[in-house]
């Protein structure tokens, strides 16, 4: 559906390279800190910004030959655009008409009821997670191929990311032929949706694993010296010191429950491992 490789864009002081693929039928989540690259990365797909090499794939064609009828089968949310304040739901219905050949305006209608969105108001006036909604919905309404959203549930309270994580699984569930790229720094939410993940730190994946593997097979090993100095650390991807020892993280916990019964393995959430990895020390 979209294949990336080595995708560059430089500025100053950030240079991106990037490759990651998204496959048919999956939701691939895209996870990294404030300024790790995940716009741009998102920019670069839409060709909204120019690139310094690499190549891009998407939905079997080159981004170059990638033209406005392809793009009907994008649903794009992109985290520094929306709606202009001063339309209103019952405006832009027509527009969405308009653009999008497939627009299933029925089902739009439905969903705004659904989620209680009002038609008659201005977009500047609703809510953060209203206008989020708005944004997703618009997107999945028209029979799109692939999602591309940059952070969808930014700024969004619990019950609110719960309800358009909801929409988005719903929209899986319609199609197998459908993909969705997400990008997010809240973990919870792409380890519920996504299945799989990309982690982005500083311009570079740093590390891509099904979520299953990811929640099944990564540990956290908490050592004495003793332990650490003993241990066989073929499977260790990073370490930290702790004042007990160290910390490992592994991606053979298996392995380690097997030969070392003895030694603290924790079950580590996504947000250890992003931890660990950003901040662990390699061997
Ligand atoms: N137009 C630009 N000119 C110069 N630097 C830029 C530009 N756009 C982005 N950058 C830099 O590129 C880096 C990556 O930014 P990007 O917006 O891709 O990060 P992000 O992962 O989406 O972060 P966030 O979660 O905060 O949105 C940052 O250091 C940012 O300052």
């Amino acid at each position: 559906m979209l294949k990336i490789e080595h995708l560059r864009k430089n500025y100053d002081s950030f240079s991106l390279d990037c490759s990651l693929e998204i496959m048919q039928g999956c939701v691939t989540g895209l996870i990294g800190q404030n300024g790790a690259g995940k716009s741009t990365t998102f920019k670069a797909i839409l060709g909204l910004i120019s690139i310094d090499g690499g190549t891009i794939s998407i939905l079997g064609k080159d981004s170059q030959e990638f033209g406005a009828k392809d793009k009907q089968n994008l649903g794009v949310v992109l985290s520094d655009s929306g709606f202009s304040g001063y339309l209103t739901i019952n405006d832009i219905i027509p527009v969405l008409d308009h653009l999008y050949g497939n627009f299933d305006k029925p089902f739009f209608v439905e969903q705004v009821q659904r989620f209680q969105l009002p038609r008659h108001k201005k977009i500047k006036e609703f809510s953060t997670g209203m206008k989020a909604k708005l944004k997703v919905l618009a997107a999945i309404s028209h029979d799109a191929k692939l999602l591309i959203l940059d952070e969808p549930t930014a700024g969004l309270d619990v019950i609110a990311r719960d309800e358009l994580l909801e929409m988005l699984r719903e929209f899986m569930e319609k199609d197998e032929e459908r993909s969705i790229l997400i990008s997010s720094h809240i973990s919870s939410d792409l380890e519920t949706l996504c299945d799989d993940l990309y982690m982005i730190h500083n311009g570079k994946i740093i590390m891509h694993e099904d979520t299953d593997v990811l929640l099944s097979d990564y540990a956290l090993i908490k050592v004495d010296h003793k332990q650490y100095e003993n241990m066989d650390k073929q499977y260790i991807l990073r370490y930290k010191k702790e004042s007990y020892g160290y910390s490992c993280l592994t991606n053979q916990k298996p392995y380690y429950m097997e030969n070392y019964p003895q030694i603290a393995i924790e079950k580590g959430n996504i947000d250890e491992v992003i931890t660990m990895m950003i901040r662990g020390k390699e061997l």
